[in-house]
């Protein structure tokens, strides 16, 4: 197929979903699941499995198997060509636009193998295709039967495997149904553990059991529930089991499980105990992806091109030399990123001949390919207020060869005072990392409610001062994005929401990535603007990439009527208004802080002594995640 494919560029490919009756591969207790139940042991698992059958679930599962082949196809076809829409570069001497001799000749190499052994994760891709081929193995002798056509040996051998899946299957539907019959009203509830007996959380087959037996329920609530309890006591029992299996903290594993519905809650956890694939992005700077790919594989490197949507990535299989150390590596030829790192830059689609900031910039992944995108032209501010992260980001811009940075240590909040009037500006924020467990587990416990307070209430001061950096004039630009490795919605929806109720002179457009899940309009009794549906989540178990958030704005005008910040009209003692279609949440724990800050002041302004302990905004260097790339 030519490299002008009309088809959209996919994103990758999705992990195969949580398979909820197999056991798990993780070197968890070894203790052979023991279930403490009040019902006949044998019993339920046919219930279990009877109503997995029958619910959305397994048409999920069913769907995303189909989804997988679909990218698996194509990507064998066509992932070295270009697609012209929703690509990464839209400039062609910045990409790899091979032309088609070049393609027809790679192709003929077969260049590509995929691994044998997918030590990344992605091994459900063989399987996938297998379950369906087998699928359609049946059609096809349907049709030859139908047709009339002479019945070879092979189809004979074929026509027999199948009449045996059929009998197997019949039996087992018999067997099924009489299981169910005998056991009709009895083991339709289940019966919830009312304690915390230390025996329910030490065996962790059993708990891993019970996580299954509870989402069961909780899916088909009014046939299986036992009336005695309510949905949040199923709730509480499953997100105690949650942190008990996976080892979170109660306080994260409940907010995070509030994300999803309870099955795709588990798909996400599941996918945070999966690393995900390696991936690299070319320099443009300094070589061609076509080219880079060559010299890879003359070294023994298993990789293919990450996906349609982007013309830098590649990903890794595995490789017989260390992919942080190759000679292309320290050429600067890529840099090792991960795939969800990539989307900011490619919503900011930075220009050549701009002025740009990258306002947390350290270690530079994002910094370099704006460089790249810019031809290293015009110019790109790297800031980022921590000195030690700044040595890597330097180190990264030699690399690469990047010739347009001033590289600058200031605190973000500072902007525009330091220098405005940007094209574009990447707040590429510090956040609780909640997007990138996988690789840094120790998110799992370490984050604390206070942190879900002090992150936000950072992100609020940094997203007003990006706004406040871009030139709404610019002739060329005038766009702020927005991004976390975070998937919590105090980090990412109620930052963007807080934004455009403090600058009206901002709105938000499209990120122009034809991927990833619409931002919430509203959560948990909060309504946020309407538009912030067009701002994109990216998560594990969907896309298999870190868990993301992109939101793009345009900057309208520089000036706006200045609604004074809430806060300075309690210093100058005005009235708060509290307006019922205010959809910013004003309520929230951070805005007591503001409340009690205000107070402080106040107090120190008319001389009254003021009690020391206040808490303060979060530092910028405690509450970073360095596990962007
Ligand atoms: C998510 S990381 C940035 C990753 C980077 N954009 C990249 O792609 O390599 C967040 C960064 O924010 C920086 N940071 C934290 N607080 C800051 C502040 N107040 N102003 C500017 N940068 C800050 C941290 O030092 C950290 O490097």
């Amino acid at each position: 197929m030519g490299y002008k494919a009309k088809n959209k560029q996919a994103p990758p490919a999705p992990l195969e979903p949580v398979k909820y009756d197999k056991p798990r591969k993780r070197g968890r207790g070894q203790k052979k699941p023991e279930i403490k139940r009040k019902r006949n042991q044998e019993e339920e698992p046919s219930v279990i499995n009877k109503k997995q059958k029958g619910t959305n679930p397994s048409a999920k599962v069913e769907k995303k198997t189909k989804k997988t082949v679909e990218v698996i196809d194509s990507e064998g076809e066509d992932l070295w060509d270009n697609a012209a829409s929703g690509s990464d570069d839209d400039d062609e001497d910045l990409d790899d636009e091979f032309d088609d001799e070049e393609d027809e000749e790679m192709e003929g190499l077969d260049v590509f193998p995929k691994a044998d052994v997918d030590f990344l994760g992605s091994g459900s891709e063989a399987e996938v295709d297998e379950e369906d081929e087998d699928e359609n193995s049946d059609e096809e002798d349907d049709e030859d039967i139908a047709e009339g056509e002479g019945l070879d040996e092979r189809k004979s051998r074929k026509i027999e495997a199948r009449k045996a899946r059929e009998a197997a299957m019949a039996e087992a539907e018999l067997l099924d149904s009489t299981m169910q019959t005998n056991i009709q009203g009895e083991t339709e509830l289940y019966e919830l553990p009312d304690e915390d007996e230390p025996e329910l959380m030490t065996d962790v087959a059993a708990v891993n059991q019970r996580i299954q037996e509870v989402v069961n329920v909780l899916n088909n609530f009014k046939e299986l529930r036992d009336p005695s309890k309510s949905r949040q006591d199923y709730m509480d029992r499953l997100i105690k089991d949650i942190a008990q299996y996976y080892g979170y903290s109660h306080f994260l594993a409940e907010k995070l499980c509030g994300l999803f519905p309870v099955s795709e809650a588990i798909e996400f956890f599941e996918a945070n105990e999966v690393p995900r694939p390696v991936t690299i992005r070319t320099n443009t700077l300094r070589t061609r992806r076509r080219d880079l790919a060559q010299a890879l594989i003359n070294r023994g490197v298993n990789l293919d091109p990450i996906g349609k949507w982007s013309k830098v990535g590649l990903q890794i299989f595995d490789s017989q030399v260390p992919i942080g150390a190759t000679p292309e590596y320290l050429a600067g030829h890529y840099m090792l990123q991960a795939a969800s790192s990539f989307l900011p830059v490619m919503a900011l689609a930075p220009q050549p001949n701009e002025r740009v900031l990258d306002m947390a910039s350290a270690p530079g992944g994002k910094t370099t390919y704006i460089a790249a995108l810019q031809k290293n032209t015009g110019m790109v501010f790297a800031n980022d207020a921590s000195k030690d992260r700044l040595k890597s980001l330097v180190a990264n811009i030699h690399r690469m060869g990047v010739k347009n940075a001033v590289v600058c240590n200031y605190d973000g909040r500072e902007f525009p005072k330091v220098v405005g009037g940007f094209d574009r500006v990447l707040l590429d924020a510090p956040c609780s990392g909640t997007g990138v467990i996988s690789k840094d587990p120790g998110v799992k416990i370490n984050k604390t409610e206070k942190d879900f307070v002090d992150i936000p209430f950072l992100q609020k001061q940094l997203i007003l001062s990006a706004i406040d950096s871009v030139d709404a004039k610019s002739k060329t630009g005038g766009y702020i994005v927005y991004s976390t490795c975070s998937v919590v919605v105090e980090e990412n929806e109620a930052v963007v929401n807080y934004a455009l109720s403090k600058r009206p002179n901002v709105k938000l457009v499209s990120t122009g990535l034809d991927f990833g899940k619409e931002g919430f309009t509203a959560f948990r009794g909060k309504n946020f603007h309407p538009t912030l549906k067009m701002t994109r989540r990216f998560y594990p178990h969907v896309h298999n990439m870190d868990g993301f958030y992109v939101a793009k704005f345009k900057k309208m005008s520089n000036k706006f009527e200045d609604k004074k910040d809430k806060k300075e009209n309690r210093e100058n003692g005005e009235d708060e208004d509290d307006d019922p279609n205010d959809y910013t949440g004003f309520n929230d724990e951070e805005d007591l802080e503001l409340i009690d800050e205000s107070k402080t002041k106040l107090r120190k302004k008319k001389g009254i002594p003021t009690h020391a302990g206040k808490p303060k905004p979060a530092s910028t260097e405690e509450n970073e995640s360095e596990k962007t790339e």
